[in-house]
């Protein structure tokens, strides 16, 4: 998928460098170009991006200090900017854009559902987000801030990617401490989802194809990218089990949003060298997932690419009935109850149409 990608906010910038650096050094070509835009100058200055600061005459490029309502207002003051900096870019070859942003915070969390409305009126592609959700420990304010944030974008954006920065916490390290790590390894999944339908190597009709990936996504709601790899034996046939478990533990263990099961429909992309994927396997992995979810509706082929491993590159879409995206909410719900100042109900208002979201 030829994708066009703007990070807002902090989080949205970094790991829109880490996949823009992921795509290049695999040589992919699915990032086809990058922008930020923050309200912190500090934040854009660093990046090895084309940059948009927004809200200068309200906030003098100090940030939002984590106020989205104030990252919502700016976005849309100063949209015709971030706009402007956009058009010469959506070239003819875009196929859809991805707006990345960390929901916790105020200019990604309030600008991102603005700037997903504003693409979606001016551009027929598809207009995707990719959402940073805030870790357990992180404060009230993230918590809150995401579910607010996660109603609206889900509404506004053509499907919603979530990466869960819990789902990256290893023992006993603090999610800020693994930043740089997480970025990657979150670039990896949504990185190699982009390439899917990008393989140019080999032929032959079960080779994944962008359109798989766009119509898996049109479930809509939320989705979440797995990934998983392990060595392979040169010979087809001795590779039943690797791309099965491949599959499993992509799902199982390497879902961006941990236990986000229940889907009403999924891709799985077998990685690695065609000789060495076998169709058996990759066929049982297909009904695995399909039984897994409860879809009837999964997709699947190759990715191929030069390796001596399989990896295994799932997608599932409409996961929002999942355990998951409850325990968010909940978690949501209870930053709410601990600080009643903090504006609505999250949860009760990702649930009900009647109270008023972000935008
Ligand atoms: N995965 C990941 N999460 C991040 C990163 N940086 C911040 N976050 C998360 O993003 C949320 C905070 O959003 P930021 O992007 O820092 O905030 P912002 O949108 O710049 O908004 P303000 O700073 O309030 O102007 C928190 O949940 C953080 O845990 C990062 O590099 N990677």
């Amino acid at each position: 998928m030829k994708a066009l990608l703007v990070g807002v906010g902090q989080a949205g910038g970094k790991l829109t460098t880490a996949l823009s650096e992921f795509d290049a050094e695999m040589g992919f070509g699915a990032v086809r170009d990058a922008l930020a835009v923050n309200t912190a100058a500090a934040d854009l200055d660093p990046l090895p991006l084309d940059t948009v600061l927004i809200g200068q005459s309200r906030v003098s490029g100090h940030g939002v200090g984590g106020d989205n309502e104030l990252g919502s207002e700016l976005m849309d003051e100063d949209s015709i900017e971030v706009l402007d900096a956009l058009a010469p870019r959506m070239t003819a070859e875009i196929e859809a854009v991805v707006v990345v942003a960390g929901l916790g915070g105020g200019t990604g969390s309030g600008g991102a559902p603005v700037l997903v409305r504003e693409l979606s009126r001016v551009y027929d592609v598809p207009i995707y987000a990719l959402g940073v959700l805030p870790g357990r420990d992180e404060g009230a304010l993230y918590q809150v801030n995401a579910g607010r944030s996660l109603k609206t974008i889900v509404r506004e954006a053509d499907a919603t990617i979530l990466l869960d920065n819990d789902a990256w916490r290893s023992a006993g390290e603090s999610v800020e401490g693994g930043y740089a790590a997480i970025n990657e390894s979150m670039a990896k999944r949504v990185g190699l989802l982009l390439a899917a339908g990008e393989a140019t190597q080999g032929v032959g009709e079960s080779v994944v194809d962008t359109s798989e990936v766009i119509n898996t996504l049109r479930a809509g709601g939320m989705a979440a990218v797995g990934y998983a790899s392990s060595p392979a034996a040169e010979d087809a046939g001795e590779n039943v089990n690797t791309v099965t478990s491949a599959v499993r533990s992509a799902v199982m263990t390497g879902l961006s949003l941990p236990s986000a099961t229940d889907a009403d429909a999924g891709l799985v992309a077998v990685a690695g060298d065609p000789d060495r994927i076998s169709r058996k396997g990759a066929e049982k992995a297909r009904k695995w997932l399909q039984e897994e979810t409860g879809s009837m509706q999964v997709r699947g082929g190759d990715f191929p690419m030069n390796s001596d491993r399989i990896a295994a590159v799932v997608l599932l879409a409409g996961v929002e009935r999942s355990k998951r995206v409850e325990e968010f909410l909940e978690r949501a719900r209870q930053a709410v109850r601990d600080e009643p100042e903090a504006k609505p109900d999250p949860a009760t208002a990702f649930h009900n149409d009647e109270i008023d979201d972000l935008l």
